[in-house]
């Protein structure tokens, strides 16, 4: 099947959160399974550095009265090939925000369907959130290219209805009150990251605000769960820890812990519970309840405390303030560091995640496969990714709570870091974690049981180079 991808994002040249991780890395384990998979990406100022020699557009097209270039590359240590489209809207160094953030991802959608119409004609145009919004609804009177919408996060709904007619003159046609709407309504199928997600957007709690057209169209709806990239997540090769380690060399992991307690201003001390936050600071990720217990938490143990994260001011300062009183045991780092990210994933005890919503998490499956045990609430992707911690049976990877409550989520901290005073039981707890198989590799099969099935065409029917040949093409 020849499938293209469209997002904002892509590991390692253009990631903010999740969805990057699950663009860098999903195209790679399609095409091992000999399906044509490629990506396009809006060409960011500062993406110069990966790509020094853009070289001529391979195409060049017009959407929105608005002329852009189309590169080609490979994505970075992939055979994945990537296309950017490049327009001056662009050429600024950041992929979100800015008062042109509806125009300029409008122009992206509309850019990419323009070039599968007339360049690269993709069998699927698998869209991911409300940036590719467009896609479906253009392509539902294309019958040869059919189109899957991912949700990773219904929380951002992209411009409205008005809006988007005044900049795409889109015909009357397109239903729905916003971006994502019209996406969820024209697209052949729509997935979001996790079974239970799937569920609980069809829910007021979780809908926002679309919950009736989601549960509408639920025939078409689905969860399939994001996995890690493994090869590029590895504890045993990663360079950018002070010391590599694995399930079998467990006993190495303490020195990652002393490093990573000196590099952030903590003070060193092997037997305190370290715990650690890698994430996006925005609502969603229940950053009120770390606020609303952390003072009363170390004051009632010896834990300390690592953020690494950038997003709202509020919880910036919050997060700062803490730091300030706390010297020693608690650092916040206000920025973006991959490597710093990793060194957190192997340097500390516990990954907290007590998320308010969570469509399904990447952090805390990398945290597992660092040896971070995560304490989670239990609500989207992380109901199916973590199971409590039962040290009498020996099962469970991690430490969870139910009700979105400061109460609640201090408790599973003193059960963590009661947890944690045992060594034998802890470690057979990370080790277990350690184990979990969060790969791609199952995942990656349904999504192209799904692509198929779009298709109508069983396996058999596709050709060696697993391209659909044109002739039977639906
Ligand atoms: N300051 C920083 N420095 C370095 N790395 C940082 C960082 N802040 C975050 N990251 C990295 O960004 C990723 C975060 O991914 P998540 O899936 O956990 O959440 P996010 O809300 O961004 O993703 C959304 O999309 C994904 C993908 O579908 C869903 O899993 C998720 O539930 C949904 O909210 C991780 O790889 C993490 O290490």
């Amino acid at each position: 099947m020849r499938i293209l991808f469209v997002g904002a994002e892509a590991a390692p040249i253009a990631k903010v959160g999740g969805m990057g991780d699950v663009i860098g890395a999903l195209p790679k384990v399609l095409r091992s399974h000999g399906h044509d998979v490629r990506i396009m990406l809006p060409y960011y100022g500062g993406l110069e550095q990966w790509f020094p020699t853009p070289g001529k557009p391979v195409w060049q097209g017009s959407a929105m009265f608005q002329d852009f270039d189309v590169f080609e590359t490979l994505l970075p240590g992939t055979d994945v090939p990537l296309y950017l489209l490049g327009h001056p809207a662009f050429a600024p160094k950041r992929i979100y925000a800015g008062p042109d953030e509806a125009w300029r991802f409008t122009l992206f959608a509309n850019g990419a369907a323009e070039f599968a119409w007339n360049y690269w004609t993709p069998d699927i145009i698998h869209c991911h959130d409300w940036h590719t919004s467009m896609i479906p609804v253009w392509m539902h009177q294309t019958p040869n290219i059919r189109t899957v919408f991912t949700i990773h996060n219904l929380a951002y709904q992209g411009p409205s209805k008005a809006q988007l007619a005044t900049m795409t003159w889109c015909p009357d046609y397109m239903q729905g009150h916003n971006a994502i709407a019209a996406a969820v309504q024209f697209a052949d199928r729509v997935t979001t990251v996790s079974p239970t997600y799937a569920q609980q957007i069809q829910t007021p709690e979780y809908g926002e605000t679309v919950e009736g057209l989601l549960s509408f169209i639920s025939g078409k709806l689905s969860g399939i769960l994001n996995g890690i990239d493994t090869e590029v997540y590895n504890p045993e090769t990663d360079p950018s820890l002070a010391q590599n380690f694995g399930v079998a060399t467990i006993d190495r992991r303490p020195i990652n812990k002393r490093e990573l307690q000196k590099e952030v201003g903590l003070t060193p001390n092997p037997d305190c519970l370290l715990m650690g936050i890698v994430s996006r600071l925005v609502e969603q990720k229940g950053l009120d309840l770390v606020i609303q217990t952390m003072e009363r938490f170390l004051a009632y143990s010896d834990a300390q405390l690592i953020v690494l994260g950038t997003g709202d001011r509020y919880y910036e300062t919050e997060l700062w303030q803490l730091a300030s009183r706390y010297p020693g045991r608690v650092g916040v780092q206000l920025l973006y560091s991959e490597p710093l990210a990793r060194r957190i994933y192997a340097g500390t005890d516990v990954f907290l995640m007590p998320s308010r919503f969570e469509p399904c998490g990447i952090s805390q499956m990398l945290a597992m496969r660092y040896g971070s045990i995560p304490i989670v609430r239990r609500t989207g992707g992380l109901v199916d990714t973590v199971t409590h911690h039962d040290p009498q049976h020996g099962q469970g990877t991690g430490y969870c709570f139910d009700r979105y409550e400061p109460l609640d989520f201090f408790a599973c901290m003193v059960r963590a870091w009661e947890g944690f005073r045992y060594k034998q039981p802890w470690t057979a707890l990370q080790t277990r974690a350690m184990r979990q198989d969060y790969s791609w590799d199952k995942s990656a099969k349904d999504y192209i049981s799904l692509y198929q099935d779009i298709l109508g065409k069983p396996e058999a029917a596709l050709t060696s180079s697993g391209t659909v040949p044109s002739a039977t093409r639906a």
